[in-house]
Order: structure tokens, then C-alpha cells, then sequence
């Protein structure tokens, strides 16, 4: 097939999500890649905990690793209060330019920072004038969370900041778990889940590798 799997998420959603409805637009990523084909998408299961946790701690300045298509941008930008910024940060241009069009479709207004976490991250204090990040959400590259949260660390976080990490036990990240778990600096909370798009009725193709995984 010509285009990627993105692209095809982002016809799916420009054909049926009503555009400024930033709800329809989730229902439509969730239900082609539940029905469809599997993508990596936070997904609705993971995404109401997402919810949760964004509105309990109400962040002004929000910080995303790895935008992929924007529907966990599209999930943090609904719940924000105006006048709030949300940064997503995401290496490959091309998921770059799908995301901005989803979260156009949704009638949301996000910075997407094309380029690597690890350049990006110490740049950000002298490019956005802002201080600190109240909320951040990771869900690159899972060998990059702890490089990155160390990265972040150097006077981008304060007191009450809040990190939330997407798949840290599948499909792991376990240097920056243990670090969460066993640093002084962090209370960390543990969520149990399922991987996204796996309580499936219907056909749909999933990711490349067999999932044949007892996910907790
Ligand atoms: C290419 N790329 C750009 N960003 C990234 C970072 N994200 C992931 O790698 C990622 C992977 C999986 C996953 C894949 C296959 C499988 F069998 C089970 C799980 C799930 C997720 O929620 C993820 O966030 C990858
Ligand atoms: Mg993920």
C-alpha cells in the first residue's frame, strides 16, 4: 500500500470525525485501529488513566514525548483550560505532519517540535519562555525515558511535577521504572493495564509480531 499506516489513520479520521469535535476524532483513531489495523495509539483503556491524571493535576505548562499521530496530544488538549500550552516533541516528520492534521481536525491548538528529545529537551528553556513543565507525558522511544527525564531534570521540572509514562512494563522501560521506583526525588504511582487495541472483537491486522503477551 502507497501510504503509511498514519496517513490511512488520518484519512480515516478527515472521513468520519466531525471536524472542531476533538471526542470524534478519538472515537475515530479508536475504532480503526481496533478494527482495522493495530497501531501504537495510547488508546482509550490507557487514555481514560491519561485523562485522569491530567485533570487532577491541571498542568498550565504540558510537555509530550512522541506525538506519533497526535491522539494522546488530541486526548491532553481537550482537558486543558485555554491560555494552558502543550509541547509535543516527535523525531519523524512525517508523523510530524500527520499529527498536526489531526489535531487541526480536532479544532486543537498544539506546538509540535520536529527533532530529537535528546537535542530538543535542553533547548526548550531558551526557545519557549516558560519555566517549568506542571505535566509531562512520555511515550517515545522506550530506551530514551530515563536519558530523557534526566535531561528534564536539569531545571525544567519543579516541585509537583508530574511525569506519566505510557508502556513501561510492555513494551518496557525498565532502567527509567526501576529509577522512578528507587529515586528519592519521585512518589511513583503504578497504573495496570492492557496494551492498546488488544480486547478486540472484530478482524483488523495486528502489529507485525505476534502478540501473544500476558500483559498486565
Ligand atoms: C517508531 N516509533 C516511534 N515512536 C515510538 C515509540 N512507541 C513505541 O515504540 C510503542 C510500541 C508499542 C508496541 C509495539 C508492538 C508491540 F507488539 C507491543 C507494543 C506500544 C506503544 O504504546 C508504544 O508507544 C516508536
Ligand atoms: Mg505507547
Amino acid at each position: 500500500s502507497g501510504t503509511s499506516r498514519p496517513v490511512r489513520i488520518l484519512h480515516h479520521v478527515q472521513k468520519v470525525a466531525q471536524y472542531g469535535d476533538a471526542q470524534s476524532v478519538l472515537s475515530a483513531v479508536d475504532s480503526y485501529c481496533s478494527k482495522i489495523e493495530w497501531a501504537m495509539n495510547v488508546g482509550d483503556l490507557k487514555g481514560q488513566i491519561l485523562d485522569a491524571v491530567v485533570l487532577e493535576t491541571r498542568p498550565h505548562y504540558v510537555l509530550e514525548l512522541g506525538t506519533y499521530c497526535g491522539y494522546s496530544t488530541v486526548r491532553i488538549a481537550r482537558l486543558l483550560p485555554p491560555g494552558a500550552r502543550l509541547f509535543s516533541i516527535e523525531m519523524n516528520p512525517q508523523y510530524a505532519q500527520v499529527a498536526r492534521e489531526i489535531i487541526q481536525h480536532a479544532g486543537l491548538d498544539v506546538d509540535i517540535l520536529v527533532g530529537c528529545t535528546s537535542d530538543l529537551i535542553p533547548q526548550l528553556k531558551k526557545k519557549l519562555d516558560i519555566e517549568k513543565f506542571d505535566f509531562v507525558f512520555i511515550d517515545h522511544w522506550k530506551v530514551s525515558y530515563l536519558r530523557d527525564t534526566k535531561l528534564l531534570e536539569c531545571d525544567l521540572l519543579r516541585p509537583g511535577s508530574v511525569l506519566l509514562a505510557d508502556n513501561v512494563t510492555c513494551p518496557g522501560a525498565p532502567d527509567y521504572l526501576h529509577y522512578m521506583r528507587t529515586s528519592p526525588r519521585y512518589e511513583s504511582q503504578y497504573f495496570p493495564s492492557r496494551l492498546e487495541y488488544l480486547s478486540r472483537g472484530g478482524g483488523g491486522a495486528l502489529p507485525g509480531i505476534k502478540l501473544l503477551l500476558n500483559v498486565t
